[in-house]
This record gives C-alpha cells, structure tokens and sequence, in this order.
C-alpha cells in the first residue's frame, strides 16, 4: 500500500524513537530514526522528507542548529519541534526560526498524529505550487504549446527527459500537428539552447541542392559553385539540425546522413578531408517510415538510427480535449495581432461545433480557423458565422463538391463536359488543400496524397494562385 507520507524522527533517547516510531508506522506513514542532530540533517541531505520530527535538546548539534541546517537544505522543509516544558523558550525560537509546530512533552498520540497530518498537508500543497510554477513557466519556455490531453502531457514529459541528452530523436506525426514546435521546444530545453536551431525541409530544395546545403561546398565543385559555402550541419555545428520530411530525402543522400550519424562527420562536396561536427538531429515525418522501409524507399539502417526516441504526435481528432485550450490560445494571439478583443469564452454552440470537426489539417488548421473567425467577428464574442462552411455543417460542404453539382446535371437529364467536370473537382481539391496549409505545396501534396512534383506541375497547369 502507498505511504501517506514520509517522517524523519530525530532524538537521541531509544525509548521516544520507538514511541513515535510505532505510532506513526501504524499511521502508514514511512519512518526513519537518527539518533543525532548531525545524522538527521544528513539523512535530510540525502532524501528530503515529509516532515521532520526534532528532538530540541540532544547533545552535540542540538535541535536548534539541526533545525536552522535543514531549513538551509530545503527552505520549505517541514519541522516539529519536540521539547520539554524546561525548555519551551527555545521552542519559541525555533518557532520564530521556521518551525512549522511545536509540541511539548509528555504528549499525547493524537497531538503528533494530528501535527504530522497537517505538515504532510502543507507539504503536498506547496508541492501543487511547484507544479504549477514549473508548469506555467515552462509553457512560457516552450513558446506555448498547448496540450491537456493524457497523449500531449506524456509527450510533455518524454521532451523533459531527452531534451537534456544528444540522443536522435524522431517525430511522427500528420501534418499540423505540432512536430517543428516540439523539436524547437527539445532544443531550447537542452544545453544547446544558445546555439543554432536550423531547420531543413528537403522537400523545399530542389535535389540536386540538397546535399551541397546539408554538407557545403568548396569553390568550384560543380558547374555554379563560384564560391565555397558553408552546410547546413556546419551552421547548426554545437545546436540542434531540424530535418523535417525525412521521409522525402533522396536514396543517396540517406547513406551520407547516415554517416554524420554514426561518425559525427561529413565531407563537402568538391573536398577530401571530411568535418567533425557536434550536432543534435531531430528529424520529422508524416508518412509511415516503416512502410517506407518496407517499399524499399527508406534505409532500414536509417530508420533505427533515427528512431532512438520516437515521439508519435497524435492527430487533434484523437485528442479533443486539446481543442478548447487550443482555440482560447489561438483566440488571445490573433487577438493581440490584430488589435481585437474577441472573448475567449467560447459558446457551447461554437464549442461543439469545433469538437465535432474532424480536423484533417490539425492544430494548423484550427489555428487558421480562428485567425480568421477573429478578424471577421462583428462584436466581442465569435459567433458561429464566423466558422467556415465545413465545420459549421459538414454534411453541406461535402455535397459542395463539384462533383455532386455535375451529378445532380445528369439527373436532371442536362450533359456535361465530363473533362472539366474532372478538372474542376481537381482544382477545387487542390485550392482547397492549398488553403488548408497556408499555401505551402509540400504539405498540400502530403494532404492530397500526391507527389509534390504533381502537384507543383498541375498547379502550373490550372494557374493556380493561392492568396491568404
Ligand atoms: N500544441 C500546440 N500548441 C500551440 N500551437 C500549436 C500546437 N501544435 C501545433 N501548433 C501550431 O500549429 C502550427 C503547425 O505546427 P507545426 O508547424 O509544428 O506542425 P508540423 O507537424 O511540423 O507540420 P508539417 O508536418 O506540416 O510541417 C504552428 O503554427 C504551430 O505553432
């Protein structure tokens, strides 16, 4: 059975050592004995404990000094005094020193029951306030990520562990979901902090580049290298290397990244004498790397040697109790952005509605939701008007689609142009996913399920121009 609490019992005569020992196991609490003042700041030193009971006269280090020696350890220490009636007087002391209570002898057993309960009490509550501080402090420190559910606290706690070390860590998750602000947040947390946190989307450098701005290269070592140029894992030599789309790196490129892995090296493009670097990777996907191991489109050796600490990032649709504390975040920032005082109490009409939603673009799409729902709110308060059409009726927007216009055509008995029917719902998929991710086209291609090549040339192909 778990332990109401932790005390230390500090006299030098056996007999009240036993006393309060026997009556305080039967209590459930967990009890250790010193038999001095020196041993009992030493156990003190060695585990803080609940609460301290403290003989005042004993010989050597008397109650007073072991009193004033344990409050240096732990200011928040809880000690009660035990001392005779003679020596009441240094009671007082004591008490003006910092002792939480003091109790005279003979005592009666309730009044140490009773005194200890309450100590244990005071002891757990400054613990919450700890908690909280930490807590508050640290959502200051990771730049607010938001997260109430059990998977985003777990995922809290994992980046409190490995931030510290240099281990690879690996981050699953679907796009929007947070992955670049918990590298960031591992990052800051770690003893690199005041080093560069570089980030690299190899989906946004065409590959050809890729491996000369991972690794650099020297003065003409290829057609268009006029000048020598630095990598990127130079740049980011004693900080953090964010490789986001791991997923989509080159076969080739993969071996050499590899290398820097496993060696903490790597040679320039154009150069023979390779570079010694100390740099942390966190790499990021949103494709299932295993499959990709399995097709054959991923090194399997990679895979492991990036996969030290996976933290899988759950969908928002999986954690909805996060959509609150989110949207009320989002509410306060646009709010600031835009010179608006939008309530941050949400209706339970718009709650639902936002609860309900599936979310397929996740904390990214919330939060361009409510950038814009902020802007558009008429008064102080966000009104279910101000939520695009999807999310306020979904079972509407789907039969939106083009595609059920062209189809409701055919019913009528009117002909269509089947190829444009086509080439709209194309369009309209494609603006749609464009709009979704801010128009940024690798992860409108993730949204699509499609090549960003494709993508990029159908975008070309329909003229295509998103505007925020
Ligand atoms: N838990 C969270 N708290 C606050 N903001 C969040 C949270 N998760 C994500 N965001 C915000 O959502 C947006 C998307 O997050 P981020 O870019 O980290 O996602 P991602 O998973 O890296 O996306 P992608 O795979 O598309 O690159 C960012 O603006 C980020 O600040």
């Amino acid at each position: 059975m778990a332990k109401k609490g932790s005390v230390l019992v500090v006299d030098d005569e056996e007999v009240m050592r036993d006393v309060l020992e026997t009556l305080l196991s039967a209590e459930g609490y967990r009890v250790d004995l010193a038999k001095t003042g020196e041993e009992g700041v030493e156990a003190y030193a060695h585990r803080p404990y609940d609460v301290v009971l403290l003989d005042v006269s004993m010989p050597g280090m008397g109650g007073l000094r072991a009193l004033e020696e344990i409050l240096k350890l732990d200011a928040d220490a809880v000690v009660v005094m035990i001392t005779a009636y003679a020596t009441f007087d240094t009671a007082i002391a004591a008490w003006e020193r910092g002792a939480f209570g003091c109790i005279r002898k003979p005592f009666q057993n309730e009044q140490i029951t009773q005194t200890v309960a309450a100590g244990v009490r005071r002891r757990r509550k400054e613990e919450e306030r700890q908690a909280l501080r930490r807590a508050m402090s640290r959502e200051v420190d990771r730049g607010a990520i938001i997260g109430r559910s059990e998977a985003m606290q777990a995922i809290f706690r994992l980046v409190d562990q490995v931030a510290p070390a240099r281990s690879t860590v690996l981050i699953m998750g679907e796009s929007g979901t947070g992955k670049e602000l918990i590298a960031k947040a591992i990052h800051e947390q770690s003893p690199r902090a005041s080093k560069p946190f570089v980030i690299v989307n190899s989906l946004n450098i065409p590959s050809e580049l890729l491996e000369s701005e991972l690794f650099g290269h020297t003065k003409g070592a290829f057609t268009g290298a006029i000048t020598a140029k630095k990598g990127l894992f130079e740049v980011a030599d004693g900080g953090t290397i964010f490789l986001d789309e791991i997923g989509d790196l080159p076969f080739e490129t993969q071996a050499k990244l590899l290398r820097v892995i496993q060696e903490r090296e790597f040679t320039p493009l154009g150069d023979t004498t390779p570079r010694r670097v100390d740099v942390r990777i966190i790499a990021a996907t949103n494709i299932d790397l295993r499959e990709a191991v399995r097709q054959g489109h991923f090194r399997e050796d990679l895979y492991y040697r990036l996969a030290v600490v996976p933290i899988e990032l759950p969908p928002l649709r999986d954690r909805r109790e996060d959509i609150l504390p989110l949207a009320q975040h989002f509410i306060r920032k646009f709010n600031a952005e835009n010179g608006r005082h939008v309530s941050d109490q949400l209706s339970p009409e718009v709650l639902a509605l936002l609860e309900n939603y599936s979310w397929p673009g996740n904390v990214r799409e919330l939060e361009n939701v409510i950038e814009r729902a902020v802007v558009i709110a008429p008064g102080q308060e966000l009104t279910v008007e101000c939520l695009p059409q999807e999310i306020r009726d979904p079972q509407r927007a789907l039969q939106r689609a083009p595609i059920s216009n062209a189809a409701a055509a055919l019913d009528v008995g009117r002909g269509i142009n089947f190829y444009d029917e086509v080439r709209r719902f194309e369009m309209d998929l494609i603006r749609r996913a464009l709009e979704q991710t801010g128009g940024h086209q690798s992860r409108a291609a993730r949204l699509l399920g499609m090549n960003a090549t494709t993508l990029n040339s159908k975008i070309k192909a329909y003229n295509l121009q998103y505007r925020p």
